[in-house]
């Protein structure tokens, strides 16, 4: 589904990734986990081109990114993406919001679409908020609501970029549940950045730890938190408290 090969990015002079190698196969849970300003986020938004990269090859579902004649809208068909801040249309209600892709980019037809949205927003355990406008619902409300709109597309791939660090603490462990659900259910891969330690090792298949924009470490989520193979991922779990 994805692959990595010797990629660069820089922003200007700034060397933010160095040589990613990497791998990701149908139907993984990956999470990306890593100190502040270590390249997560920058690595997972190379995947649907919110970032170019400067070098190496990204080959994602099929499609070669380093390409420029590749089509990022084709592209985002298939790769969603969950991102911090929800980024809901704030003038579209919650209905709308889960909607509007399906209809402008897959001409399904309103009644199928509607259903479908209908379904998904009981999945996410918002089918109550349907009618009210993004400004009246909650934190964790509007996070499954962005859950939600990126499953309406039916990606193969979907990726959260720090879904919950935006939340007030009693609102992550709904959102939390929310994908520990869809990414279990399912054979779509999630490649998820976390700061949750506790939700990366319940949810995992397996973990990537990244430092100073390399990747460090690459095993299965068991491996990797009761064993870090190097001082760098040790130090980095010794500081944090892992339930
Ligand atoms: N648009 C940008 N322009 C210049 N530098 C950037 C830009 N975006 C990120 N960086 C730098 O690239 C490095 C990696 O940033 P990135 O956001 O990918 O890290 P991160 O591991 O996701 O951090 P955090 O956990 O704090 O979100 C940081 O040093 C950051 O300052």
């Amino acid at each position: 589904m994805v692959e990595f090969r010797d990629v660069q990015k820089f922003y200007g002079k700034f060397h933010a990734l160095h040589n990613i190698n990497l791998q990701i196969d149908q139907g993984e849970t990956v999470v990306l986990i890593g100190p502040s300003g270590s390249g997560k986020s920058t690595l997972i938004r190379t995947i649907n081109r919110l970032e170019s990269i400067q070098g190496g090859k990204l080959i994602v579902n099929n499609q070669d990114l380093s390409n420029p004649k590749t089509d990022s809208n084709r592209l985002r068909q298939d790769v969603g993406m969950v991102f911090q801040h929800f980024n809901l249309y704030k003038n579209k209600n919650v209905l709308e919001n889960v909607m509007l892709a399906p209809r402008i980019v897959s001409h399904i037809p309103e009644e199928e679409n509607k259903k479908q949205a209908l379904h998904l927003l009981d999945m996410v355990g918002v089918a109550d908020k349907a009618h009210n406008m993004p400004a009246q619902i909650s934190g964790g409300q509007k996070q499954r609501v962005a859950i939600a709109r990126s499953l309406a597309m039916h990606p193969k791939l979907l990726l959260f970029d720090e879904p919950t660090s935006a939340l007030d603490p009693e609102m992550i462990d709904e959102v939390l549940q929310v994908i520990k659900k869809i990414t279990s259910a399912s054979d779509m891969t999630s490649l998820i950045v976390t700061h949750e330690m506790g939700f990366a090792k319940e949810v995992a298949n397996r973990v990537i730890f990244m430092d100073q924009g390399q990747i460090v470490e690459d095993d299965d989520s068991k491996s990797f938190f009761e064993r870090p193979k190097t001082d760098r991922a040790q130090q980095f779990l010794s500081k944090i408290i892992t339930h």
